[in-house]
């Protein structure tokens, strides 16, 4: 048998795996990097995080990406090297943590790459006549293995296309795994970027798992534009502007909120012009930044709100929040006077790392790809993820 495959086999034979996960969202905040120690597989899977942390992106990185990212034309050329570029560097960001944390790297069996998301095109939003549903995640996996040394599984989402989902979110198969629990009905909540949930009811029914609109990402970008901020840290400007309630309400007004679940959205559709054609539409151009960056905190905690309210019926009992936003205290309190019998929670609660979660799910796909089943969860689409580059 040729060395890659005999690896792979062994690989899956062992009781244990360690395994790297990855994932750089669409805040490009860095690189999330997770160590986890998996046993088994499946609904059987257990793990430990053993070593997590995040590699800030540097500024002028950062502006790279920004410049090929959730835009309909770019520099081909840009996008080509950085597909090269992000493999390389999120290789050197695995081999310092690695140092960091004196691990060697022969005791990794893999690392589960998320690669850096450039554009998310589903249906519902380029709507063009004969073209499927699509995503493009770059940071190549070749880079990855090769410069580590370790095998590397990569670009999970094209498999769920190909298979009949929309790409996203694929928290559903580690969330499904590692959050369900009979009896109680669970809502998992991330809010990156996007903020995305995953309802799982205790009874054994449907779960559901979908992009519920924007989570930091309008907050992240009014404050990029009107105070060269990366983000409201603490919530300080929303905390000292007024939300606008016209304009709250024309940024509700948008059909991707009643369309049918499960449904994907990125930067995208919620963008600065998504802000800019509500302003104008509630005739709010002229308000304050500081107002302004008030109004989008509420949006981003009001669609959470309604989401539980009128999707959902407020079956939920329980609320586990991970990503950034669960760091944003305006949010967070929003959350709780408009939810006041619904017990609300970070995922530590229930043993998972809420800055660490996306990371660890990735890891937990790769841990699927080499050992485990495709899994049937509702009409979701059941497949192993991931593509394998060897080192050698
Ligand atoms: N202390 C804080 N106060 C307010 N907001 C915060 C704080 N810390 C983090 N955030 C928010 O969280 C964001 C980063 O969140 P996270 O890393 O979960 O996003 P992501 O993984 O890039 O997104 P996605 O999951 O949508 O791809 C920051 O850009 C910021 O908006
Ligand atoms: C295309 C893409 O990168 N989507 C991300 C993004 O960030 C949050 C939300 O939108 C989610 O759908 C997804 O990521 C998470 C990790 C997921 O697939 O579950």
């Amino acid at each position: 048998m040729n060395r890659n495959l005999q690896q792979l086999f062994n690989m899956a034979e062992k009781e244990s795996r360690l395994g790297i996960g990855l994932m750089s969202g669409t805040s490009l905040d860095g690189l999330d990097i997770a160590l986890c120690r998996f046993n088994g597989t499946g609904l059987n899977t257990t793990f430990e995080l053993l070593h997590f942390t995040t590699i800030a992106y540097e500024q002028d990185f950062k502006q790279d990406v920004l410049s090929v990212f959730a835009q309909k034309q770019v520099d081909l050329q840009k996008l080509c090297l950085l597909n090269a570029k992000i493999g390389s560097l999120h290789a050197e960001m695995i081999l310092s943590a690695l140092k960091q944390w004196r691990v060697q790297v022969e005791k990794v069996d893999f690392i589960a790459s998320h690669g850096q998301t450039i554009y998310h095109a589903p249906r519902r939003l380029h709507q063009l006549p004969g073209y499927p549903d699509a995503t493009l995640q770059i940071g190549d996996g070749d880079h990855i293995a090769v410069k580590t040394g370790i095998l590397t599984i990569s670009d999970f989402r094209q498999k769920q296309i190909a298979a009949g989902g929309e790409g996203a979110p694929l928290a559903l198969y580690g969330d499904v795994i590692l959050g369900s629990k009979t009896g109680e009905n669970r809502l998992l909540l991330n809010i990156g970027g996007i903020a995305n949930i995953t309802y799982l009811p205790g009874d054994g029914g449907q779960v559901i798992c979908t992009d519920i609109g924007p989570g930091n990402t309008l907050i992240d970008a009014a404050c990029r534009k009107y105070f060269n901020k990366p983000y409201d840290e603490d919530a300080l400007i929303a905390s000292s502007g007024k939300v606008n309630s016209e304009l709250l309400q024309a940024l509700m007004d948008h059909p991707f909120f009643e369309e049918a679940l499960p449904k994907t959205t990125g930067p995208e559709l919620f963008s600065l012009a998504y802000v800019a054609e509500a302003q104008r539409n509630s005739a709010t151009i002229a308000i304050a930044p500081e107002d302004l960056v008030a109004t989008l905190t509420a949006f981003t905690a009001k669609v959470i709100v309604d989401f539980l309210r009128e999707s959902l019926q407020n079956k939920v009992d329980q609320v586990f929040v991970s990503g950034g936003g669960a760091r944003n205290p305006v949010v967070m309190q929003h959350l709780s006077e408009h939810l006041p019998t619904v017990q609300i929670q970070d995922t530590e609660a229930i043993g998972i790392n809420p800055d660490a979660k996306e990371a660890i799910l990735f890891a937990l796909l790769g841990n699927e790809a080499i050992a485990g089943e495709p899994l049937a969860i509702s009409s979701n689409p059941a497949v192993l993820m991931g593509k394998f580059s060897f080192p050698l």
